[in-house]
């Protein structure tokens, strides 16, 4: 087996992996990067960027119906396989573009998983091992493993956005951030949708009345949600499936549907690294263990991104502590990674949204004694709800009185994906409430509502 030496090994081609490869390149470095599907990642080969195509197409559908009778008359026409063809121009071009990308920049590309064999080096597919001074993790998430009866017939995410038709019928099990999105796209394209979440409410990362609200929206639209309830089994029975389910109560039932897709989480995705072979320190749930300054126990191995037990798993995070690990290796520049506040959507019918304390954190900072306003509203006879015939506007606000400043924002509405983003200025800029109130927004606007919800 032959070995190749390298300043710099990169693990993973997602967001995070390209960053700190390209940073390298650029710093003169000896850079090796190894990606052991298609280059590019999650993001935008099966995450954030196709998804939103599909949301695009599914949104548009869904503020038909919600102006159906005021002015539209006919309903839209829609085609899943047209629908599949518009998002591969978005996917296929860029595991290419991503290869030329990296060697254009000068760092010699891979197309293999890699396995520690001992603490600096890496085994490649095709008899090849690569030795770097310095290692750098970056191998994202994949689904959870579930070990129920029948989970080989589950779908993932992964395969929903590159199915071929869309089926009458369908499960989801998961109500988080990828079965919501999965099962609000899936309805509003036309398919009867169950979801079977674990928790009490869906999207139960987000604030839990917001959520609710969400979710009766949704069941008047005909989403059908079956709340504190696990999926235990799957059977194929001929061309359809058959799901048992238990509540928290004990009570069992059995669905029955064309489709079940699994998106009841996701894990990191360190199997293939065999971090034992190379003593770093993991968690199989949280991921590879690392510092303020992405340090995972070992001096020349970092990690980053989903992977890494640090931050939110999202697309921004990656990029962001991409530059920060790259700042500090390749720039002499000393920095520490801060991801508070962090702004989060999901991409449900109507948006999710929100940034900062959120209404736990904020009664514990009141048993330490300090003065919270919390300002909930439901705002659906907004005029900005109206005009768009939104079935739900509503926010949860937190704002510290004496320093006239928000602390925390919570949205669920109409271009609330957008709208989080100006709650995230004022809360990092710590732009006063009274200064906020002076400015003009455009109107009639989404953001014209901020000062309304102040
Ligand atoms: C359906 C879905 C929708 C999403 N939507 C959003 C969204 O709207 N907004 C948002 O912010 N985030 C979203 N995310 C999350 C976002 O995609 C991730 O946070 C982001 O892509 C993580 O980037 P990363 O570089 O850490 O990992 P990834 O992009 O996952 O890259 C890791 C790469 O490492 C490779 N790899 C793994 N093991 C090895 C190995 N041993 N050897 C070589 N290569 C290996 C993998 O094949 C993978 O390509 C979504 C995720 C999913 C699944
Ligand atoms: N819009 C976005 O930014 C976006 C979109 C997709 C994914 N992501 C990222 O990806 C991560 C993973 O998303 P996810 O949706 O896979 O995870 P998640 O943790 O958000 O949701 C998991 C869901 O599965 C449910 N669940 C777990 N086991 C179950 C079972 N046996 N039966 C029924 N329900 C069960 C939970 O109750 C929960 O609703 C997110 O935390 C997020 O950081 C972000």
């Amino acid at each position: 087996m032959s070995t190749k030496e390298y300043d710099v090994i990169v693990v993973g081609a997602g967001n995070a992996g390209q960053s700190v490869a390209t940073a390298a390149a650029e710093a003169g470095k000896s850079v090796a990067i190894t990606e052991g599907r298609d280059y590019g990642g999650t993001c935008p080969l099966r995450g954030c960027d196709p998804k939103l195509v599909l949301h695009a197409v599914a949104e548009t559908v869904h503020r038909f119906h919600n102006l159906r009778g005021k002015g539209f008359t006919d309903e839209p026409g829609f085609s899943w396989p047209d629908l599949m063809a518009w998002k591969r121009t978005f996917t296929e071009p860029i595991p290419p573009k991503s290869q030329e990308k990296m060697r254009e920049n000068g760092v010699e590309v891979y197309e293999s998983y890699a396995t520690f064999t001992d603490d600096h080096t890496l085994r490649l597919e095709d008899d090849l091992s690569i030795r770097g001074k310095t290692i750098v993790l970056a191998t994202g998430m994949r689904p959870t493993p579930l070990d129920f009866p029948g989970s080989e017939h589950l779908l993932t995410s992964d395969d929903f956005l590159d199915m071929d038709d869309l089926p009458e019928e369908m499960i989801v099990i998961g109500g988080g951030y990828i079965g919501t999105e999965t099962s609000q796209i899936s309805h509003a394209l036309g398919c009867r949708v169950t979801v079977i979440v674990s928790d009490e409410v869906p999207l139960s990362k987000f604030d839990h009345d917001l959520a609710d609200m969400l979710r009766k929206a949704s069941e008047e639209r005909g989403i059908k949600f079956h709340l504190n309830s696990k999926a235990g089994a799957v059977r194929k029975v001929g061309n359809r499936f058959e799901v048992d389910i238990e509540n928290k109560e004990g009570q069992k039932s059995t669905l029955t549907t064309d489709r079940v897709i699994h998106c009841a989480g996701r894990v990191p995705n360190i199997d293939k690294l065999d971090l034992e072979a190379a003593g770093v320190k993991y968690d199989k749930k949280k991921g590879i263990a690392v510092d303020g300054k992405l340090r995972t126990n070992l001096p020349h191995v970092y990690a980053l991104g989903d992977c890494a037990d640090s931050g939110l798993p999202l697309s921004p995070v990656a990029s962001y502590a991409g530059s920060v690990l790259s700042d500090m290796l390749f720039d002499d520049r000393e920095r520490e990674i801060s991801y508070f506040p962090l702004p989060t959507v999901a991409f449900s019918l109507p948006g999710m949204a929100a940034v900062g304390m959120t209404a736990d954190e904020a009664k514990e900072a009141r048993k330490e004694g300090r003065e919270i306003t919390e300002r909930f509203a439901d705002a659906t006879d907004w005029y900005h709800a109206r005009h768009l015939g939104s079935p739900v506007f509503a926010y949860k606000i937190f704002i510290d009185e004496k320093e006239d400043r928000i602390l925390g924002a919570h949205l669920l509405g109409p271009n609330v994906t957008e709208l989080i983003n100006l709650f995230y200025l004022a809360i990092s800029e710590k732009t006063r409430i009274s200064a906020l109130k002076q400015l003009i927004f455009a109107y009639p606007t989404a953001a014209s509502t901020l000062k309304s919800m102040l």
